[in-house]
């Protein structure tokens, strides 16, 4: 062992904190939408008179946000070491206002809703199911509190899809199915990728009341997102599914237990014809359930939001063979989803 190596790989993993405030707080504080509306690069005290900061704690920021490649530093003046700054490549396309592929939402629901129930991490691992039933969804909590508790929360969920839901549709060749429904598709975005992605399809969204709203409230323009419809509705009701012969739940399963996932998949093969699919994308943990990290990390995360859990392969499999599913393909590769299909037999 590389006792030095190791010693700092662990105090990388402590530190990590430090790099996630710089980030969430740099967003919240405007940085980088007002760098987007800038001809030219900024120096720190022009940026700090816009966004009404300390003009030394601000250049301090700027140059820790440097040093993470979140900005570049241009024009320096190698004496007093002051510059200009500018967005980095990354943040130009994830981190602003009118980037259609921005996370900044997603970035901001983690850094403030979604970092508070972290801190009772080790309370939960002491009191297991206790804390869940104090905190999980799946057990006292209904998305309609998560709505109140958090009026982003469907931007947030929308900007994760928007960006990797086209390595949704792609998973698996679809090309075969005439009409999909995203059930608990939110405000559309996987949906407007499966369109693009199935011209033959009619595709459909498939969730609550309140959300359905919002989606046609946002509707963007364009020819895709015109063939997406949006049905109000409650997984949980007695009113059926709207008619398809594939469904998708994405991030779905992994916020319930295993009893309301069944209920849900339940659901999607009674409404299935003979043939018909549902494809599930939710952050696939290994068989031996030791990685991949994005799925280990969103599986506590689920614990302390949710009280769910992330699922393996093996797990996902075993659930949908419950509910009937007969044909089970598990594509557990690719960040941040995994992709499982499955079938209802035939006859
Ligand atoms: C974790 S979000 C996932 C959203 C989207 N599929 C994605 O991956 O971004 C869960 C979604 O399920 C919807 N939902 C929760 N309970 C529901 C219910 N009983 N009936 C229909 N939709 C529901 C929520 O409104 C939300 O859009």
């Amino acid at each position: 062992m590389d006792a030095e190596h190791e010693g700092r790989r662990i105090l990388d993993i402590a530190e990590g904190f430090m790099k996630s405030q710089i980030l969430f707080s740099s967003v919240k504080l405007g940085i980088f939408n007002l760098l987007e509306t800038s001809d030219s690069p900024m120096t720190a005290g022009e940026i700090s008179e816009a966004i009404g900061t300390d003009a030394d704690a601000t250049k301090r920021l700027l140059n820790a946000c440097t040093g993470q490649r979140l900005l570049e530093k241009v024009n320096v003046d190698q004496e007093t070491g002051d510059g200009e700054y500018q967005l980095s490549a990354g943040s130009r396309t994830y981190l602003t206002a009118s980037s259609p592929t921005a996370l900044t939402e997603f970035v901001g629901i983690l850094g403030d809703y979604y970092r508070s129930p972290w801190q009772d991490l080790a309370q939960a691992v002491k009191e297991g199911a206790a804390f869940s039933a104090r905190h999980g969804l799946a057990v006292d909590k209904t998305f309609e509190d998560v709505y109140r508790d958090e009026p982003n929360f469907t931007g947030a969920m929308a900007a994760v899809p928007a960006v990797f839901g086209a390595k949704t549709a792609s998973a698996f060749d679809l090309s075969e199915f005439q009409s999909i429904c995203d059930v608990g598709g939110c405000t559309g975005p996987l949906a407007y990728h499966l369109a693009a992605a199935y011209p033959q399809a009619s595709v459909s969204v498939y969730d609550l009341p309140l959300v359905v709203k919002l989606a046609e409230e946002k509707r963007p323009a364009g020819d895709h997102a015109e063939r997406v419809s949006f049905i109000a509705g409650d997984f949980f009701g007695d009113a059926p599914l709207p008619a398809a012969d594939l469904y998708v739940l994405c991030r779905i399963i992994h916020d319930w237990n295993d009893d309301k996932a069944l209920k849900i998949l339940n659901k999607i093969h009674q409404s299935l014809p003979p043939g018909g699919g549902v494809l599930v994308a939710d952050t696939i943990l290994a068989d031996d359930k030791t990685g991949p990290e994005v799925s280990n990390k969103y599986d506590l995360h689920m614990m302390l939001a949710a009280g769910s859990r992330e699922r393996s392969g093996q797990e996902l499999r075993r659930l949908l063979n419950k509910a009937g599913f007969t044909e089970v393909t598990i594509n557990s590769n690719g960040y941040p989803f995994g992709h499982v299909l499955g079938r209802k037999p035939r006859i």
